[in-house]
C-alpha cells in the first residue's frame, strides 16, 4: 500500500518535472528572437512589460524612446509589440503593404465582425476604404452637402453659446452633440437638434457606447461581464447598430439612384451597380460592410474630434493673446455681418494654425491605432516577424524637442506658419492622423469641421475664465484617448 503511494507520488513528480521542462522549452523557444529583432526593456514571464508601463504610459514611452531609440520592442502580456517614435520611419513602414494588418481587438471586432474598415484587412478592406475615402474627398454632391451641413452645425453651436453667454459652462463633453450630428448628417442626411431637452437617439446612442468603454473591458468580458460593464457596453453597441440598420432600411426604401443624398445612398447605389458575387459590395456582404463602416466612422470620428475641440477650448482659455490674434484675422477677412465659411480657410492661416497646434500638442490619439505585420519583413536592418503588433508613438513624436524645439510643450500656433505669418506650412512630423495605408480617412472632414467650429466661435465670443473655478493646467489624464482635466469657462459675446 505504502509502496504504491510512494510509487504514484514519484510518478507525479516525474510527470510535473517533464511538464515544467516542456513548458520552459516552449516558453524560451517561442521567445527566442531573431538577432535582428529590436531590443527593448526586459520583460517578465506572462506579464511582459505591462507593470513597467505604470500609470502614466505616455511619459514611460517618452522615457523609453530616449533610452532605446526610434524602434524598440515590448511584450504586452504574451503579445510582442514594436514601438516606433520617428515620423520618417512610421511613414516609411506604414506605407508598406506588409504593415497594414490589424491585431485582433475585441472592441472594434464587436462593432464590425471583421467587416468595414477599422478592423478589416486584405483586398475587401482595400476596396471599402478606397470607396469611402473617395466619397469623403470627392468634390461632388456629397462634399458640397457636407459643407452646408457643417455651416449649419456651426450656426447651432453659436446659438447654443448665445443662450449660455455670461454663465459658467463645463468644458468637458461640450462638443459631442455637434460632432455626432455632423457625422450622422454626412452618413444619413438626417439632422437632429442635439441641444433639445430630450437627446436625439443617435446622440444618446453613440454617447452610451463611449460611456461604457474602459480599458478593463477587454479582460473582464470573460470574468464578470454584468458587473464590470461588458454587458452594458454590448447592449449599447447593439442599440447603436440597430439605429444604423433602421437608417439603412429607410434609405433602401426611398433610394433614388440618380440622386444620392448622403453616404448611405452613395453606398446603396454602388451595391446596386455591383454584379460580381465575389465583390465586397455585393448584396448581403455589401450591407454588412456598409453597417460596419457607419460604426467605424462613429467609433473613429466622434470622440477624437470632440476631445480635440475641448482641448482647443482649454488652450484658448489659457492664451488670451492667441484668441485676440485669431479674432483680428477673422474680423479682417470675414467682417461682422456673416459667419466664417470653409472658403475663407486659405485666408485664415492663424485660425488654422490654432487647430494644427491643438492636434499636435493634445495628441488625442497618442498611439494611433495598432498595426499588424502580415508578413516577415526586414526594415532598416530590423527583423519584424509576421503577426507582430506595431505601434506608432505619435505622442512622443509630437512632443520631441529635437523636432519641435525646446518649447515643444508650449501651445504656439506660429510653428505652423511661414516666416511672414500669412500662410500655413506643412510640417513633415505632424502625425495626428498617422501615415500610409491605414492613415485616417476622416482627416479632411475632421479638419474642415474643427476649423469651422473654432472660427465661428472665436468670431463671436471671447472664452474667459470662470472666477469661481481654477483654470486647470494642461497635463493630460492618461486613458485610451488623451483627455484634459475637467474645467469651466465663460463664453462672453464680443463687442465688435
Ligand atoms: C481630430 C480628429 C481625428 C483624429 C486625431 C484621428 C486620428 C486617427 C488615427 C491616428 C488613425 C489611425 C491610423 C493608423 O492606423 O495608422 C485613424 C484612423 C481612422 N479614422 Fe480618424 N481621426 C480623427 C477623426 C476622424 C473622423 C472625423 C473620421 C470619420 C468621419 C475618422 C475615421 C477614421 C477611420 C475609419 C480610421 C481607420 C482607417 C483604417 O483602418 O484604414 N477619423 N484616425
Amino acid at each position: 500500500m505504502l509502496s504504491s503511494t510512494v510509487h504514484s507520488y514519484y510518478f507525479e513528480v516525474i510527470l510535473t518535472t517533464i511538464a515544467l521542462l516542456f513548458g520552459a522549452i516552449y516558453y524560451f523557444t517561442r521567445n527566442k528572437k531573431d538577432p535582428r529583432y529590436p531590443s527593448g526593456p526586459k520583460p517578465i514571464p506572462l506579464l511582459g512589460n505591462v507593470l513597467q508601463i505604470g500609470n502614466n504610459p505616455l511619459r514611460t514611452f517618452q522615457k523609453w524612446a530616449e533610452e532605446y531609440g526610434p524602434i524598440y520592442s515590448l511584450r504586452l502580456g504574451t503579445q510582442d509589440a514594436v514601438i516606433i517614435n520617428d515620423p520618417k520611419l512610421v511613414k516609411e513602414l506604414f506605407s508598406e503593404r506588409s504593415s497594414a494588418g490589424r491585431p485582433f481587438n475585441p472592441f472594434t471586432h464587436f462593432f464590425g465582425k471583421g467587416k468595414g474598415i477599422v478592423n478589416a484587412g486584405g483586398p475587401e478592406l482595400e476596396a471599402q476604404r478606397r470607396f469611402t475615402l473617395r466619397k469623403l474627398r470627392d468634390v461632388g454632391l456629397l462634399k458640397s452637402s457636407i459643407e452646408e451641413a457643417l455651416m449649419e452645425e456651426a450656426n447651432t453651436l453659436i446659438r447654443f453659446f448665445e443662450r449660455k453667454a455670461g454663465k459658467p459652462i463645463s468644458g468637458k463633453r461640450l462638443f459631442n452633440g455637434p460632432v455626432v450630428n455632423a457625422i450622422w448628417r454626412l452618413v444619413s442626411g438626417e439632422s437632429n437638434d442635439w441641444d433639445s431637452a430630450t437627446k436625439p437617439e443617435i446622440v444618446e446612442g453613440s454617447e452610451e457606447v463611449i460611456k461604457h468603454v474602459h480599458i478593463y473591458l477587454i479582460l473582464l468580458e470573460y470574468i464578470a461581464p454584468g458587473f464590470f460593464g461588458w454587458t452594458q457596453w454590448v447592449n449599447a453597441v447593439n442599440n447603436f447598430m440597430r439605429i444604423t440598420s433602421v437608417a439603412v432600411d429607410k434609405h433602401t426604401d426611398k433610394l433614388d439612384v440618380h440622386n444620392p443624398r448622403d453616404f448611405i445612398d452613395h453606398y446603396l447605389v454602388e451595391m446596386q451597380e455591383t454584379k460580381d458575387p465575389a465583390s465586397s459590395f455585393y448584396k448581403e456582404n455589401g450591407r454588412k460592410n456598409l453597417e460596419a463602416i457607419v460604426g467605424d466612422l462613429f467609433v473613429a470620428g466622434t470622440e477624437t474630434s470632440s476631445t480635440t475641440l475641448s482641448w482647443a477650448w482649454l488652450y484658448l482659455l489659457k492664451n488670451k493673446d492667441i484668441q485676440r490674434r485669431a479674432q483680428k484675422e477673422l474680423d479682417l477677412i470675414v467682417g461682422e455681418s456673416r459667419q466664417p465659411s470653409l472658403s475663407d480657410k486659405p485666408l485664415l492661416p492663424y485660425t488654422e494654425a490654432i487647430l494644427l497646434e491643438t492636434l499636435r500638442l493634445s495628441g488625442v490619439a497618442p498611439l494611433g491605432a495598432p498595426h499588424r505585420m502580415t508578413a516577415d519583413t526586414l526594415f532598416k536592418g530590423y527583423f519584424l516577424p509576421k503577426d507582430l503588433t506595431v505601434i506608432s508613438d505619435l505622442y512622443t513624436i509630437h512632443h520631441d524637442p529635437k523636432i519641435w524645439g525646446q518649447d515643444a510643450n508650449v501651445f504656439r500656433p506660429e510653428r505652423f506658419l511661414n516666416e511672414a505669418g500669412d500662410a500655413v506650412v506643412r510640417h513633415e512630423a505632424f502625425a495626428a492622423f498617422s501615415f500610409g495605408r491605414r492613415q485616417c480617412i476622416g482627416e479632411g472632414f475632421a479638419r474642415d469641421a474643427l476649423f469651422l467650429f473654432i472660427a465661428s466661435i472665436l468670431h463671436k465670443f471671447n472664452i474667459d475664465p470662470d472666477p469661481d473655478s481654477p483654470v486647470v493646467d494642461t497635463e493630460p489624464m492618461p486613458g485610451i484617448l488623451v483627455e484634459h482635466q475637467p474645467f469651466k469657462c465663460i463664453m462672453n459675446l464680443r463687442k465688435h
